[in-house]
Protein backbone atom coordinates (compact mmCIF):
# COMPACT_ATOMS: atom_id res chain seq x y z
CA UNK A 1 0.00 0.00 0.00
CA UNK A 2 2.90 2.75 0.93
CA UNK A 3 5.00 1.78 -2.42
CA UNK A 4 2.75 0.62 -5.18
CA UNK A 5 -0.92 2.72 -3.95
CA UNK A 6 -2.73 4.84 -6.51
CA UNK A 7 -1.93 7.63 -4.15
CA UNK A 8 1.98 7.24 -5.00
CA UNK A 9 1.91 6.11 -8.36
CA UNK A 10 0.39 10.02 -8.96
CA UNK A 11 3.33 11.09 -7.35
CA UNK A 12 5.29 9.85 -10.41
CA UNK A 13 3.36 11.26 -13.29
CA UNK A 14 5.48 14.00 -14.08
CA UNK A 15 8.37 11.85 -14.99
CA UNK A 16 6.57 9.25 -17.07
CA UNK A 17 5.19 11.87 -19.00
CA UNK A 18 8.57 13.59 -19.03
CA UNK A 19 10.07 10.28 -20.04
CA UNK A 20 7.23 9.58 -22.93
CA UNK A 21 7.82 12.92 -24.22
CA UNK A 22 11.55 11.87 -24.87
CA UNK A 23 10.91 8.43 -26.81
CA UNK A 24 8.41 10.37 -29.12
CA UNK A 25 10.90 13.02 -29.63
CA UNK A 26 13.59 10.94 -30.30
CA UNK A 27 11.72 8.86 -33.22
CA UNK A 28 11.12 12.13 -34.78
CA UNK A 29 14.83 13.18 -34.69
CA UNK A 30 15.55 9.18 -36.36
CA UNK A 31 17.89 10.00 -39.04
CA UNK A 32 16.64 6.71 -40.87
CA UNK A 33 13.12 6.02 -42.26
CA UNK A 34 12.65 2.97 -40.52
CA UNK A 35 12.95 2.80 -36.96
CA UNK A 36 13.49 -0.40 -34.18
CA UNK A 37 10.46 0.41 -32.35
CA UNK A 38 10.92 -2.69 -29.90
CA UNK A 39 14.21 -1.32 -28.82
CA UNK A 40 12.96 2.01 -28.12
CA UNK A 41 10.17 0.44 -26.33
CA UNK A 42 12.03 -1.58 -24.36
CA UNK A 43 14.61 0.81 -23.50
CA UNK A 44 11.47 2.92 -22.18
CA UNK A 45 10.01 1.28 -19.42
CA UNK A 46 13.00 0.51 -17.02
CA UNK A 47 14.71 3.96 -16.54
CA UNK A 48 10.99 5.52 -15.60
CA UNK A 49 10.45 2.86 -13.38
CA UNK A 50 14.43 3.29 -12.12
CA UNK A 51 13.37 6.93 -11.27
CA UNK A 52 10.38 6.11 -10.01
CA UNK A 53 11.48 3.35 -7.52
CA UNK A 54 14.85 4.81 -6.67
CA UNK A 55 14.74 8.56 -7.64
CA UNK A 56 17.42 8.35 -10.06
CA UNK A 57 17.54 10.55 -13.02
CA UNK A 58 19.08 7.83 -15.57
CA UNK A 59 20.31 10.29 -18.42
CA UNK A 60 21.86 8.74 -21.59
CA UNK A 61 23.98 6.48 -19.79
CA UNK A 62 22.01 2.80 -19.02
CA UNK A 63 22.93 2.41 -14.97
CA UNK A 64 24.00 -1.02 -13.74
CA UNK A 65 21.23 -1.93 -12.67
CA UNK A 66 19.32 -1.72 -16.05
CA UNK A 67 22.33 -3.51 -17.88
CA UNK A 68 22.37 -6.21 -14.84
CA UNK A 69 18.55 -6.80 -15.50
CA UNK A 70 18.61 -7.24 -19.39
CA UNK A 71 21.62 -9.71 -18.92
CA UNK A 72 19.60 -11.93 -15.91
CA UNK A 73 16.96 -11.47 -18.57
CA UNK A 74 18.94 -13.47 -21.26
CA UNK A 75 19.90 -16.12 -19.00
CA UNK A 76 16.99 -16.71 -17.65
CA UNK A 77 15.55 -18.02 -21.35
CA UNK A 78 18.12 -20.88 -20.26
CA UNK A 79 16.69 -21.94 -17.17
CA UNK A 80 12.92 -22.62 -17.89
CA UNK A 81 14.59 -25.16 -20.51
CA UNK A 82 16.73 -27.08 -17.55
CA UNK A 83 13.43 -26.74 -15.32
CA UNK A 84 11.75 -28.66 -17.09
CA UNK A 85 14.05 -32.16 -15.97
CA UNK A 86 14.66 -30.97 -12.43
CA UNK A 87 16.28 -33.91 -11.69
CA UNK A 88 18.55 -33.57 -14.34
CA UNK A 89 21.06 -31.58 -12.19
CA UNK A 90 23.64 -32.20 -14.77
CA UNK A 91 21.02 -30.29 -17.72
CA UNK A 92 21.83 -27.01 -15.84
CA UNK A 93 25.24 -27.71 -15.03
CA UNK A 94 26.14 -27.89 -18.81
CA UNK A 95 24.42 -25.22 -20.24
CA UNK A 96 26.61 -23.24 -17.58
CA UNK A 97 23.10 -21.36 -16.36
CA UNK A 98 24.08 -22.17 -12.42
CA UNK A 99 27.62 -20.61 -12.45
CA UNK A 100 26.54 -17.67 -14.77
CA UNK A 101 23.23 -17.15 -12.76
CA UNK A 102 26.26 -17.29 -9.91
CA UNK A 103 27.66 -14.57 -11.08
CA UNK A 104 24.99 -12.18 -11.87
CA UNK A 105 23.52 -12.69 -8.87
CA UNK A 106 26.86 -11.15 -6.89
CA UNK A 107 27.20 -8.42 -9.33
CA UNK A 108 23.19 -7.46 -8.68
CA UNK A 109 23.83 -7.86 -4.92
CA UNK A 110 26.61 -5.50 -4.81
CA UNK A 111 24.37 -3.26 -6.69
CA UNK A 112 21.48 -3.18 -4.71
CA UNK A 113 23.58 -3.01 -1.72
CA UNK A 114 25.18 -0.09 -2.94
CA UNK A 115 21.90 1.53 -3.29
CA UNK A 116 20.73 0.84 0.16
CA UNK A 117 23.97 2.37 1.81
CA UNK A 118 23.52 5.34 -0.64
CA UNK A 119 19.89 5.91 0.70
CA UNK A 120 21.10 5.70 3.95
CA UNK A 121 23.76 8.13 3.56
CA UNK A 122 21.07 10.35 2.55
CA UNK A 123 18.72 10.27 5.02
CA UNK A 124 21.04 10.85 7.56
CA UNK A 125 22.05 13.74 5.76
CA UNK A 126 18.78 15.40 4.67
CA UNK A 127 15.17 15.23 5.73
CA UNK A 128 12.61 14.54 3.34
CA UNK A 129 10.44 16.97 3.09
CA UNK A 130 6.96 14.97 2.96
CA UNK A 131 6.50 11.43 2.77
CA UNK A 132 5.50 11.99 -1.36
CA UNK A 133 9.32 12.81 -1.91
CA UNK A 134 10.17 9.88 -0.32
CA UNK A 135 11.23 6.53 -3.06
CA UNK A 136 10.82 3.05 -2.68
CA UNK A 137 13.81 2.69 -1.00
CA UNK A 138 13.02 5.75 1.77
CA UNK A 139 9.66 3.72 2.18
CA UNK A 140 11.33 0.92 2.87
CA UNK A 141 13.94 1.88 5.76
CA UNK A 142 11.23 4.56 7.58
CA UNK A 143 9.56 1.26 8.01
CA UNK A 144 12.90 -0.62 9.14
CA UNK A 145 13.31 1.76 11.70
CA UNK A 146 9.81 2.36 13.06
CA UNK A 147 9.03 -1.31 13.47
CA UNK A 148 5.61 -0.92 11.23
CA UNK A 149 5.15 -4.46 10.47
CA UNK A 150 5.56 -6.35 13.57
CA UNK A 151 8.41 -8.18 12.10
CA UNK A 152 11.70 -7.73 11.87
CA UNK A 153 12.50 -5.57 7.67
CA UNK A 154 16.08 -6.63 7.12
CA UNK A 155 18.66 -4.99 4.51
CA UNK A 156 18.01 -8.55 2.91
CA UNK A 157 14.64 -8.17 2.88
CA UNK A 158 14.94 -4.28 1.29
CA UNK A 159 16.98 -5.65 -1.27
CA UNK A 160 14.68 -8.36 -2.54
CA UNK A 161 12.02 -6.48 -2.98
CA UNK A 162 13.63 -3.97 -5.16
CA UNK A 163 15.06 -6.58 -7.13
CA UNK A 164 11.21 -8.22 -6.89
CA UNK A 165 9.98 -4.24 -8.51
CA UNK A 166 12.05 -4.75 -11.24
CA UNK A 167 11.91 -7.98 -12.45
CA UNK A 168 8.33 -7.57 -12.17
CA UNK A 169 7.80 -4.75 -13.68
CA UNK A 170 10.24 -3.83 -17.11
CA UNK A 171 9.27 -6.69 -19.46
CA UNK A 172 5.92 -7.37 -18.84
CA UNK A 173 4.81 -3.73 -19.53
CA UNK A 174 7.25 -3.43 -22.74
CA UNK A 175 6.18 -6.57 -23.78
CA UNK A 176 2.44 -5.78 -23.27
CA UNK A 177 3.16 -2.46 -25.21
CA UNK A 178 5.06 -4.16 -28.55
CA UNK A 179 2.51 -7.35 -29.00
CA UNK A 180 -0.45 -4.38 -28.23
CA UNK A 181 1.15 -2.50 -31.27
CA UNK A 182 1.78 -5.65 -33.26
CA UNK A 183 -1.62 -6.67 -33.18
CA UNK A 184 -3.09 -3.18 -34.09
CA UNK A 185 -0.62 -3.53 -36.99
CA UNK A 186 -2.04 -6.60 -38.28
CA UNK A 187 -5.19 -5.29 -38.39
CA UNK A 188 -5.68 -1.40 -39.86
CA UNK A 189 -9.16 -1.20 -38.95
CA UNK A 190 -8.33 -1.84 -35.00
CA UNK A 191 -5.35 0.88 -35.28
CA UNK A 192 -7.55 3.06 -36.94
CA UNK A 193 -10.30 3.08 -34.44
CA UNK A 194 -7.73 3.10 -31.69
CA UNK A 195 -5.92 6.19 -33.61
CA UNK A 196 -8.91 8.24 -34.14
CA UNK A 197 -10.32 7.70 -30.11
CA UNK A 198 -6.42 9.14 -28.73
CA UNK A 199 -6.65 11.64 -31.46
CA UNK A 200 -10.31 12.72 -30.54
CA UNK A 201 -9.17 13.14 -26.94
CA UNK A 202 -6.17 15.10 -27.33
CA UNK A 203 -6.24 16.96 -30.45
CA UNK A 204 -8.27 20.15 -29.05
CA UNK A 205 -5.42 19.84 -25.94
CA UNK A 206 -2.42 19.47 -28.59
CA UNK A 207 -0.53 17.03 -26.56
CA UNK A 208 -1.29 13.72 -24.67
CA UNK A 209 -0.47 13.78 -20.74
CA UNK A 210 -2.79 10.92 -18.41
CA UNK A 211 -5.43 13.58 -17.55
CA UNK A 212 -7.49 12.39 -20.59
CA UNK A 213 -6.67 8.19 -19.73
CA UNK A 214 -10.56 8.02 -18.41
CA UNK A 215 -11.79 8.59 -22.11
CA UNK A 216 -9.54 5.71 -23.86
CA UNK A 217 -11.91 3.28 -23.59
CA UNK A 218 -11.11 1.49 -26.78
CA UNK A 219 -7.31 1.55 -26.33
CA UNK A 220 -8.15 0.02 -22.18
CA UNK A 221 -10.14 -3.49 -24.01
CA UNK A 222 -6.91 -3.51 -26.61
CA UNK A 223 -4.73 -3.82 -23.36
CA UNK A 224 -6.82 -6.01 -22.22
CA UNK A 225 -6.96 -8.16 -25.17
CA UNK A 226 -3.68 -7.94 -25.65
CA UNK A 227 -2.96 -9.27 -22.07
CA UNK A 228 -4.98 -12.26 -23.19
CA UNK A 229 -3.23 -13.67 -26.01
CA UNK A 230 0.16 -12.27 -24.79
CA UNK A 231 0.06 -12.64 -21.26
CA UNK A 232 3.68 -11.45 -19.91
CA UNK A 233 3.85 -13.90 -17.27
CA UNK A 234 2.36 -17.04 -19.33
CA UNK A 235 2.96 -19.61 -16.49
CA UNK A 236 2.22 -17.09 -13.73
CA UNK A 237 4.57 -17.37 -10.51
CA UNK A 238 5.10 -20.71 -9.18
CA UNK A 239 3.26 -21.82 -6.89
CA UNK A 240 3.09 -24.64 -4.19
CA UNK A 241 0.56 -27.25 -2.80
CA UNK A 242 0.08 -26.50 0.87
CA UNK A 243 -1.60 -30.10 1.45
CA UNK A 244 -2.08 -33.63 -0.14
CA UNK A 245 -5.36 -33.39 -2.66
CA UNK A 246 -6.89 -35.17 -5.63
CA UNK A 247 -7.43 -33.84 -8.88
CA UNK A 248 -9.46 -35.84 -11.36
CA UNK A 249 -8.09 -39.31 -10.17
CA UNK A 250 -4.46 -37.79 -9.92
CA UNK A 251 -2.86 -38.22 -6.13
CA UNK A 252 -1.26 -34.32 -6.00
CA UNK A 253 1.32 -34.90 -2.98
CA UNK A 254 2.01 -31.79 -0.55
CA UNK A 255 4.61 -29.41 -1.69
CA UNK A 256 4.11 -30.17 -5.46
CA UNK A 257 5.41 -27.24 -7.58
CA UNK A 258 1.92 -25.95 -9.22
CA UNK A 259 2.22 -23.39 -12.66
CA UNK A 260 -1.08 -22.00 -14.04
CA UNK A 261 -1.21 -21.83 -18.18
CA UNK A 262 -2.72 -18.53 -18.39
CA UNK A 263 -1.54 -18.58 -21.69
CA UNK A 264 -3.72 -21.47 -22.88
CA UNK A 265 -6.52 -20.31 -20.46
CA UNK A 266 -7.08 -17.22 -22.26
CA UNK A 267 -6.71 -19.27 -25.85
CA UNK A 268 -9.17 -22.10 -24.76
CA UNK A 269 -12.11 -22.28 -26.74
CA UNK A 270 -14.32 -23.81 -24.14
CA UNK A 271 -14.17 -19.66 -23.17
CA UNK A 272 -13.86 -17.62 -25.87
CA UNK A 273 -15.47 -17.35 -29.23
CA UNK A 274 -13.01 -17.16 -31.78
CA UNK A 275 -10.89 -17.65 -29.26
CA UNK A 276 -7.58 -16.77 -31.43
CA UNK A 277 -8.34 -13.65 -32.76
CA UNK A 278 -7.63 -10.22 -31.57
CA UNK A 279 -10.88 -8.46 -30.82
CA UNK A 280 -11.06 -6.01 -28.38
CA UNK A 281 -14.99 -5.49 -28.48
CA UNK A 282 -15.05 -8.20 -26.29
CA UNK A 283 -14.15 -6.38 -23.23
CA UNK A 284 -16.03 -2.74 -24.43
CA UNK A 285 -18.72 -4.19 -22.64
CA UNK A 286 -18.26 -6.20 -19.58
CA UNK A 287 -22.11 -7.78 -19.89
CA UNK A 288 -21.17 -9.59 -22.55
CA UNK A 289 -18.35 -11.87 -20.74
CA UNK A 290 -19.39 -14.19 -17.89
CA UNK A 291 -18.87 -14.96 -15.02
CA UNK A 292 -16.59 -18.15 -16.26
CA UNK A 293 -14.69 -16.13 -18.82
CA UNK A 294 -13.87 -13.22 -15.82
CA UNK A 295 -12.74 -16.07 -14.03
CA UNK A 296 -10.09 -17.32 -16.52
CA UNK A 297 -9.35 -14.10 -17.07
CA UNK A 298 -8.81 -12.52 -13.48
CA UNK A 299 -4.77 -13.07 -13.84
CA UNK A 300 -4.92 -11.50 -17.41
CA UNK A 301 -6.69 -8.15 -17.02
CA UNK A 302 -5.45 -7.63 -13.87
CA UNK A 303 -8.69 -6.56 -11.28
CA UNK A 304 -10.65 -9.24 -10.75
CA UNK A 305 -9.98 -12.39 -8.53
CA UNK A 306 -8.26 -13.30 -5.57
CA UNK A 307 -4.45 -13.10 -7.36
CA UNK A 308 -3.21 -10.40 -9.25
CA UNK A 309 -0.42 -7.86 -9.97
CA UNK A 310 0.25 -5.72 -6.97
CA UNK A 311 1.21 -3.15 -9.20
CA UNK A 312 -1.73 -2.49 -11.18
CA UNK A 313 -1.64 1.18 -10.46
CA UNK A 314 2.15 1.44 -11.95
CA UNK A 315 1.28 -0.81 -14.85
CA UNK A 316 -1.72 0.72 -16.30
CA UNK A 317 -0.21 4.25 -17.09
CA UNK A 318 3.05 2.92 -18.12
CA UNK A 319 1.37 0.81 -20.52
CA UNK A 320 -1.21 3.42 -21.77
CA UNK A 321 0.71 6.35 -21.68
CA UNK A 322 3.39 5.22 -23.72
CA UNK A 323 0.43 3.53 -26.44
CA UNK A 324 -1.73 6.60 -26.78
CA UNK A 325 1.49 8.75 -27.46
CA UNK A 326 2.34 6.33 -29.80
CA UNK A 327 -1.01 6.21 -31.79
CA UNK A 328 -1.25 10.13 -31.31
CA UNK A 329 1.54 11.21 -33.09
CA UNK A 330 2.10 8.72 -35.94
CA UNK A 331 1.11 6.28 -38.49
CA UNK A 332 2.44 3.06 -38.86
CA UNK A 333 4.50 1.77 -41.72
CA UNK A 334 6.12 -1.84 -41.97
CA UNK A 335 9.42 -1.26 -44.84
CA UNK A 336 9.49 -2.44 -48.09
CA UNK A 337 6.33 -2.82 -48.64
CA UNK A 338 5.80 -5.99 -46.31
CA UNK A 339 2.22 -6.48 -46.12
CA UNK A 340 0.64 -5.75 -42.62
CA UNK A 341 -1.53 -8.70 -42.34
CA UNK A 342 1.77 -11.13 -43.13
CA UNK A 343 3.26 -9.49 -40.28
CA UNK A 344 5.51 -12.27 -38.32
CA UNK A 345 4.31 -13.15 -34.28
CA UNK A 346 6.39 -15.65 -33.52
CA UNK A 347 7.19 -15.78 -30.16
CA UNK A 348 10.00 -16.39 -27.47
CA UNK A 349 10.25 -17.78 -24.10
CA UNK A 350 12.58 -15.82 -21.64
CA UNK A 351 11.25 -14.04 -18.47
CA UNK A 352 8.45 -13.02 -20.40
CA UNK A 353 7.06 -13.98 -23.53
CA UNK A 354 8.11 -12.10 -26.41
CA UNK A 355 8.22 -10.80 -30.20
CA UNK A 356 11.17 -13.70 -31.38
CA UNK A 357 11.70 -10.41 -34.15
CA UNK A 358 12.12 -6.93 -33.16
CA UNK A 359 9.43 -4.64 -35.12
CA UNK A 360 11.16 -2.61 -37.26
CA UNK A 361 8.33 0.43 -38.41
CA UNK A 362 8.24 3.27 -40.43
CA UNK A 363 6.91 5.82 -38.41
CA UNK A 364 4.82 8.73 -40.33
CA UNK A 365 3.87 11.96 -38.09
CA UNK A 366 0.29 12.13 -38.33
CA UNK A 367 -2.00 14.78 -39.95
CA UNK A 368 -2.49 16.73 -37.04
CA UNK A 369 1.52 17.10 -36.53
C1 LIG B 1 1.49 -4.92 -18.08
C2 LIG B 1 2.25 -4.98 -17.03
C3 LIG B 1 2.17 -6.03 -15.96
C4 LIG B 1 1.59 -7.29 -15.98
C5 LIG B 1 0.83 -7.95 -17.13
C6 LIG B 1 1.82 -7.88 -14.68
C7 LIG B 1 1.37 -9.14 -14.31
C8 LIG B 1 1.69 -9.75 -13.13
C9 LIG B 1 1.35 -11.12 -12.81
C10 LIG B 1 0.55 -12.06 -13.70
C11 LIG B 1 1.89 -11.37 -11.60
C12 LIG B 1 1.85 -12.72 -10.89
C13 LIG B 1 0.67 -12.85 -10.01
C14 LIG B 1 0.73 -14.20 -9.33
O1 LIG B 1 0.98 -15.21 -9.97
O2 LIG B 1 0.54 -14.21 -8.11
C15 LIG B 1 2.54 -10.17 -11.12
C16 LIG B 1 3.19 -10.05 -9.90
C17 LIG B 1 3.81 -8.89 -9.48
N1 LIG B 1 3.86 -7.68 -10.14
FE1 LIG B 1 3.07 -7.29 -11.95
N2 LIG B 1 2.53 -7.00 -13.91
C18 LIG B 1 2.77 -5.85 -14.64
C19 LIG B 1 3.45 -4.72 -14.23
C20 LIG B 1 3.96 -4.52 -12.97
C21 LIG B 1 4.61 -3.30 -12.50
C22 LIG B 1 4.81 -2.03 -13.37
C23 LIG B 1 5.01 -3.52 -11.22
C24 LIG B 1 5.74 -2.63 -10.23
C25 LIG B 1 6.23 -1.49 -10.43
C26 LIG B 1 4.62 -4.87 -10.87
C27 LIG B 1 4.85 -5.47 -9.65
C28 LIG B 1 4.55 -6.77 -9.36
C29 LIG B 1 4.97 -7.43 -8.12
C30 LIG B 1 5.74 -6.78 -6.98
C31 LIG B 1 4.50 -8.76 -8.21
C32 LIG B 1 4.66 -9.84 -7.16
C33 LIG B 1 5.95 -10.53 -7.39
C34 LIG B 1 6.20 -11.56 -6.30
O3 LIG B 1 5.25 -12.01 -5.66
O4 LIG B 1 7.37 -11.89 -6.12
N3 LIG B 1 3.97 -5.45 -11.96
N4 LIG B 1 2.40 -9.19 -12.07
Amino acid sequence: MEILSAKRVQTFRSIREEEVSDLIESIFREAKPTINLSKKISSLTLPPLEEQLLARKVGTKKPLIILTMHEVANVATGVTVAEQYPSFKWLQKICGIESKLLQLHKKFDEILESIVNEHKQRKMRTIPESDTKEDLVDVLLRIQKHGDLGIPLTDNNIKAVISDMFSAGGATSSTTIEWAMSEMLKNERLMKIAQSEVREAFTRKGNVDESGHHELKYLKSVIKETLRLHPPVPLLLPRECREQCEINGFQIPAKTSVLVNVWSIGRDPKYWTDAEKFQPERFMDSSMISRGQISSIYHLVLEEGCVMCPGIAFAQPNVELPLAHLLYHFDWELPNEMRKEGLDMTEVLGMTIRRKHDLHLIPIPSPAE
